[in-house]
Parts: C-alpha cells; structure tokens; sequence
C-alpha cells in the first residue's frame, strides 16, 4: 500500500545540511495501523509528511497504493491528496468557520458538487465522528477532542484510503485520547482505511497499532507486530519506550529485588493464557512457591497480555519452568 524504496531526506538550514532521515525502505500494508515512535528530532514528522508529499525526498521513490508519489505533477498531486487525508497535533481547523464549513472545505476545493450534496455528506461525517449537534459551532466553542474529531470529519471527507496522524492525541487529556484512539480504530476497522501514526508515546501505539517502527536519529532501528516490539524490544531506545509505558524504573526494580530470594523470572503471557489458572496449578505440581513482585495485564490493541515478574522458590524449578514454557509462557530470566 505505501512502499519507502531507499528514501532519503535532507534539509538545509543556516547553511547546515541536516539528515532527518537516512536512506529508509519499509513497507505499510493497506487496512493496518502503522506506528512510528520516537523522540523529538526522530525523524518522524519528515516520515510521514513525505508519505503526502508535503515534503519531497531528497533521494529514493515512495508508492502510495501502487503510484508513484514523488513522480506526480501538480494536478495529480491534487487528486492523490484527496485520497491522503491528515489529522494534526493543534488541529488546524480554521477559526473563522463552523464546524460544518470547516468539515467542508475539502469537498469545495474538489470537485463541483452541487450544495445538497456536500450538505448530506457533512452531516453523515459529523454523525460518524459523534458531533451531530455540533455543526454551527465555531472550533473556539469546542473542546480540544471535539476539535480533533472535526479534524478526523474533515480528513475522512473525500473519502481517502489513507489517514494521516500527525501527534493527533499529544494536546488531549488521558480520557480525551481514549476517546480519540477508539475513533481511529473504529474508522480503521469500519471503513479499512490505512492509518500511519506519529507519536512519541509507546502507550497509543500498544493501544491502536498492529505494526511500530522506532525511529531515532532518521533511522528505523526496530520494527514489527506491536505485540513483538512492545512485549519483547531490543533495541534499547525501543526498551526505553516500553519502560515509560509500562512505567518501570529498572534501576529501582533492581533495588527493590535486591533483598528477594530466589529465581527472580519475567512472565509474559498473550491471548487466552492471560486468563488460565496456571500458576497455582505449577506449583502444586512441581512444589515450587512464588511471589509477585510486579504485574499487569493489559491489552495490545485488542489482544490481551500479561506480564508477571515473580521470585520462585524451592520445589523443583526445572520442572515448573518447563512447564510454564509449555503452556506458550515467554520467560525471561532477571536473576
Ligand atoms: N523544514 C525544516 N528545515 C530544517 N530542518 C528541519 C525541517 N523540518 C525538520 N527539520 C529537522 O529534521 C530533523 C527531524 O525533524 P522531524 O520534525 O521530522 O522530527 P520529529 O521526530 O517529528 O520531531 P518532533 O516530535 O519534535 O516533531 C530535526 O533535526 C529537525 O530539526
């Protein structure tokens, strides 16, 4: 759907030549929600911004659907954009109009559609993003996650097959972003619009994402299904990430352990093994008892995951980590 063949960019400021992104190839399949996350100065922005050409690459070829971006003339681009919407950080709407013009706009600077029609396709767009009775506000009378959801309206207008997301949540508030995450998704899985995702928090990647690419310093230096890169990263910018997410201090968790006895093991369970009465039955079998010295169970998009770190001790430990391992338990030795 959107292919990255050796894309490269490179901006000049004040005589300085800055790689924002070194040569990259990676592909995003259509009806996915693909994540990239990485700090600030990353690369991301440049990413996604060349994906609609509003940035041009300094070297390599980018394919949107099986045509070749950086190869379109400006009336091909005007057409192609119609069909990339993109949602924003600060929303972009434009002050001096209403919601419904605003969500209209895209629909008068296309095509000549009769005034009816546009009227008919807004009120469905506004219905869609639950803002119905919203339509003759100005933005200034809308709360930051009405204003993204007329953002998402206005985007989904022309009807794309791809969505945008540039740190569409970082100005919302925790239940706010919920609310927007569980938009996105449901347009992805509604409509089988492909959305990219910038953000430089792991946690709205595990929560709407099914692939992630970790960026840092303009290049991918870990990518793949979310469940494998959150459950399992690498890379220690890609470990660092997961910890902010997962708010673990390791150092402390290291101090804390210090004084436990025993195997110290962390459990990661995915799926239906998140939920079976395993532990209690190991450890009748196998006489080994535990501890829990950290925990959580969760979800990656909409599969369920836990992770245990517990101390085991006596019984017979062989015995009860063979048996963890065959009921499909990832272990990871701490200590
Ligand atoms: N128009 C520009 N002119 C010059 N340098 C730029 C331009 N846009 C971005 N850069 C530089 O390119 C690098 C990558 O920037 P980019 O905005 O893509 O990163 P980012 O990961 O999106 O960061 P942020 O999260 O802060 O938006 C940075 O060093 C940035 O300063």
């Amino acid at each position: 759907m959107i292919e990255f063949d050796q894309v490269s960019k490179h901006y000049r400021a004040g005589g300085r030549d800055i790689a924002a992104l070194q040569p990259t190839s990676l592909c995003i399949d259509s009806g996915e929600v693909f994540g990239l996350v990485g700090h600030s100065g990353a690369g991301k922005s440049t990413l996604l911004r060349l994906i609609n050409r509003l940035e041009a690459p300094s070297s390599g070829r980018i394919l949107v659907d099986g045509e070749e971006v950086t190869a379109l003339d400006a009336a091909a681009l005007r057409r192609f954009r119609q069909r990339v919407g993109m949602i924003f950080q600060h929303f972009n709407l434009l002050a001096s109009k209403t919601v419904a013009d605003n969500v209209a706009l895209p629909l008068r600077l296309g095509d000549d559609r009769p005034a009816r029609d546009v009227r008919a396709r807004v009120e469905e767009l506004l219905a869609r993003v639950g803002l119905g009775d919203q339509a003759d506000k100005y933005p200034a009378q809308l709360s930051g996650g009405q204003k993204q959801r007329v953002g998402i309206a206005r985007a989904l207008a022309t009807g794309p097959k791809v969505l945008l997301c540039d740190e569409a949540t970082s100005a919302l508030d925790p239940q706010t972003t919920t609310q927007v995450l569980a938009l996105l998704d449901e347009i992805n899985r509604e409509l089988g619009l492909t959305i990219v995702l910038i953000t430089h928090e792991m946690d709205v990647i595990r929560r709407v994402c099914d692939r992630v690419a970790v960026l840092e310093a303009g290049r991918i230096v870990e990518h793949g299904p979310v469940a494998e890169v959150f459950l399992h990263p690498q890379h220690p910018t890609t470990r660092r990430f997961v910890q902010e997410a997962e708010h673990i201090d390791e150092a402390e968790q290291r101090d804390d352990f210090a004084h436990v006895p025993g195997r110290i093991l962390r459990l990661t369970f995915r799926g239906e093994a998140t939920f079976t009465p395993l532990l209690g039955r190991i450890a009748r079998e196998t006489g080994v008892d535990y501890s829990i010295l950290a925990g959580r169970i969760d979800r990656i998009r909409a599969t369920p995951y836990g992770q245990l770190t517990l101390a085991l001790v006596g019984g017979d430990l062989p015995a009860a980590t063979a048996a963890l391992e065959a009921a499909g338990v990832h272990l990871e030795v701490l200590r």
